[in-house]
């Protein structure tokens, strides 16, 4: 592991990488789940599901305990084989190309699985160390500095880290690894709203940098907050989605008065 390196904040300012939206084809969909149905012992828990999510876009899959947000998360990562349709990410099935879609595939559970006895550099060193990748100090460093983590917490064991502190280590792993496609399983839960407004935002730059994002969630008011659109999932069914407008956000209330009286 690499020793401490220090950098003065006029570097900060200079490593921190612009963001260009003009590259960005937001018509490519990266996430394709087309008549997906999944069944476990005869149990159905998905039905005939069917959404995209197109490059730079953020979608939340909302729904309430038990709607299949986390076997759909999981079939997308190949650990569920679907009974019936077809789930595509970046142009490939995934169950016929797992390797290639976990490389392109960063993937956030609730909590961040990083070691606690690890520095969040050494974390992330190690991490890339099993995907074969050798980044720089300096590369390490500008991840860092991109999420937002506090310098002084760097080469400080995880341990002492706050949940929000471990969810910007993983996204700088994640930058680091280049995956273009994000899969966050409620990300925001235990964040306080500080913390919940610097990953909204964080969010949002990986966007519009134009990374793919897929959330799940059943947080209406999170969820309204920082998706392009919601795909509203009940009992293993997608019973209504909600775009948000140009340059605005999706309706509280109108996705709020849906979840009640679907979301479960
Ligand atoms: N291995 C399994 N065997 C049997 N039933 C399962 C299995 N995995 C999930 N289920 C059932 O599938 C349904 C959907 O579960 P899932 O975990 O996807 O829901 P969720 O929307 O993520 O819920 P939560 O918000 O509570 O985490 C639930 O009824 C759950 O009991």
């Amino acid at each position: 592991m690499t020793a401490v390196n220090k950098i003065t904040s006029i570097e900060l300012q200079t490593v921190k990488p612009q963001v260009s939206t003009t590259q960005i084809d937001k018509a490519q969909s990266i996430i394709e789940v087309s008549s997906l149905n999944f069944s476990i012992k005869n149990k159905v828990i998905l039905k005939d599901l069917n959404f995209t999510v197109n490059k730079g876009e953020i979608y939340a899959l909302l729904g309430g305990n038990g709607a299949g947000k986390s076997t759909t998360l999981k079939t997308l990562l190949g650990f569920n084989k679907p009974t019936d349709g077809s789930v595509k990410v970046a142009g490939k099935e995934v169950t016929q190309a797992l390797d290639f879609v976990r490389g392109k595939t960063a993937y956030l559970p609730e909590s961040a699985t990083l070691y606690p006895h690890l520095t969040a550099r050494e974390n992330v060193e190690y991490f890339l160390s099993l995907a074969d990748i050798k980044k720089t100090d300096e590369q390490i460093n500008a991840a860092f500095i991109r999420v937002d983590l506090q310098q002084d917490a760097w080469d400080r064991h995880m341990q002492t880290y706050s949940k929000g502190m471990r969810q910007k280590t993983a996204i700088a792993l994640a930058i680091l690894r280049e995956a273009p496609i994000f899969l966050l399983d409620e990300p925001t839960s235990g964040l306080d709203p500080v913390a919940i407004d610097e990953f909204n935002q964080l969010v949002r730059e990986l966007a519009l940098t134009g990374a793919t994002i897929l959330m799940v969630t059943h947080d209406v008011y999170g969820a309204c907050q920082v998706a392009n659109r919601i795909g509203l999932l009940s009992a293993g069914e997608l019973v209504g989605e909600f775009d948000a407008p140009q340059n605005g956000r999706i309706d509280t209330e109108q996705v709020h008065a849906a979840f009640a009286q679907r979301g479960a």
